[in-house]
């Protein structure tokens, strides 16, 4: 894998002997407020250098500890459709690691591989070459400590929402009176509090959305693996939902894996980029520390020049192969 150059010093690979980005503390209390200019990390001294703050991933390597995911060498491939028909390698060569509390976005051209590499890491599929560590232990069967949250929605419609956020739990066999009243708990930490009582159809797509939130983290999963969680909604509610998915990372601090095709969201959301190539046989080509300060708000941190900066030099790296998975797209179809 290659580790981007830094034209404007925003990445280098990532050293053990990083100092923690003071961005990453803990923030008390819910639904934090933010900055009303989310400018560089005022703990890095607000200048450009400020960014190279160290990712977690370079303090749990400072530390030794397991990271939250690790995929080395993947191969993902899928058998033959037709009886004459080749093998189809989606994903070739992938590495990739997540440490605990890092939140890393994964960004390619369409049908690259992303969902591919996401669900090797759910454990829902098995690479043919290379392998998925989970905190340090090879993956066998489904990763139990990941929570899952895709595109679709979950969601029972025959439920209310404080029975769809409790399901996980009733599941695990905590007791009903307990499963209901932790899962009220989460729908005020969502921002639904008002909304136990309802149906699933009597919601928005974005009180909907919440409701997956809230019905994955309940489980208290490791990590999160999301699957374009936010890609039906419209603009301001996906900035919405970012700006909620980062509040409930940062009092939390899951190790998160995002799949988006949005570039914009991928930069306003992670502590790294990582992209990867056109398919067939698709590769991770780059990866980019983000090291713009936290908290972050969504809408405001893309008017940073930092932003624009960032934008510009990955976008530079990703659109040759945007290009190409289209131009793929429009053959086969
Ligand atoms: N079950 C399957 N059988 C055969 N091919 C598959 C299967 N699942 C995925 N693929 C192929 O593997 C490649 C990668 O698919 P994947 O869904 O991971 O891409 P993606 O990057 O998530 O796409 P998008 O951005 O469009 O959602 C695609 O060419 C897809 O057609």
């Amino acid at each position: 894998m290659r580790v981007m150059a830094a034209s404007v010093n925003f990445q280098r690979p990532i050293r053990s002997g990083d100092l923690p980005h003071p961005g990453l503390r803990r923030q008390s209390g819910w639904l934090t407020s933010r900055p009303q200019s989310a400018g560089l990390d005022p703990g890095t001294g607000g200048n450009m250098t400020g960014l190279n703050t160290a990712a977690p991933g370079a303090l749990q390597a400072a530390a030794g500890a397991a990271p939250a995911a690790q995929l080395d060498g993947v191969r993902i491939s899928f058998p033959a459709s037709g009886p004459r028909g080749a093998e189809f390698i989606a994903v070739e060569g992938a590495s990739l690691t997540v440490a605990d509390g890092e939140f890393v976005a994964i960004v390619g051209p369409t049908g690259c591989g992303k969902s591919t590499l996401l669900n090797a890491t759910a454990g829902l599929l098995v690479p043919s070459v290379g392998s998925v560590s989970i905190f340090g232990a090879p993956l066998k069967g489904l990763n139990r400590s990941a929570g899952y949250l895709f595109q679709a929605e979950a969601l029972f419609p025959w439920k209310t929402v404080i029975d769809n956020v409790a399901i996980g739990l009733d599941v695990a066999g905590v007791p009903t009176a307990q499963a209901r009243e932790r899962a009220a708990a989460w729908l005020k930490r969502v921002g639904l509090g008002a909304f136990a009582d309802r149906y699933p159809h009597m919601l928005s797509g974005g009180q909907r959305k919440r409701v997956g939130l809230a019905q994955v983290l309940i489980r208290d999963p490791k990590i999160l693996l999301m699957d374009e969680p936010f890609g039906p909604l419209d603009a301001q509610t996906r900035q919405i939902m970012g700006n909620l998915l980062l509040d409930l990372w940062t009092q939390d601090r899951k190790a998160v894996l995002f799949v988006t095709h949005d570039l914009d969201e991928a930069i306003a959301l992670a502590d790294r980029v990582v992209i990867m190539s056109a398919g067939p046989a698709s590769r991770i080509i780059g990866e980019w520390r983000i090291g713009l300060a936290r908290p972050r708000d969504i809408a405001e941190v893309r008017l940073l020049p930092e932003f624009h900066a960032l934008h510009r030099e990955i976008w530079g790296a990703l659109r040759e192969e945007v290009v190409k998975g289209y131009r793929q797209t429009e053959e086969v179809a």
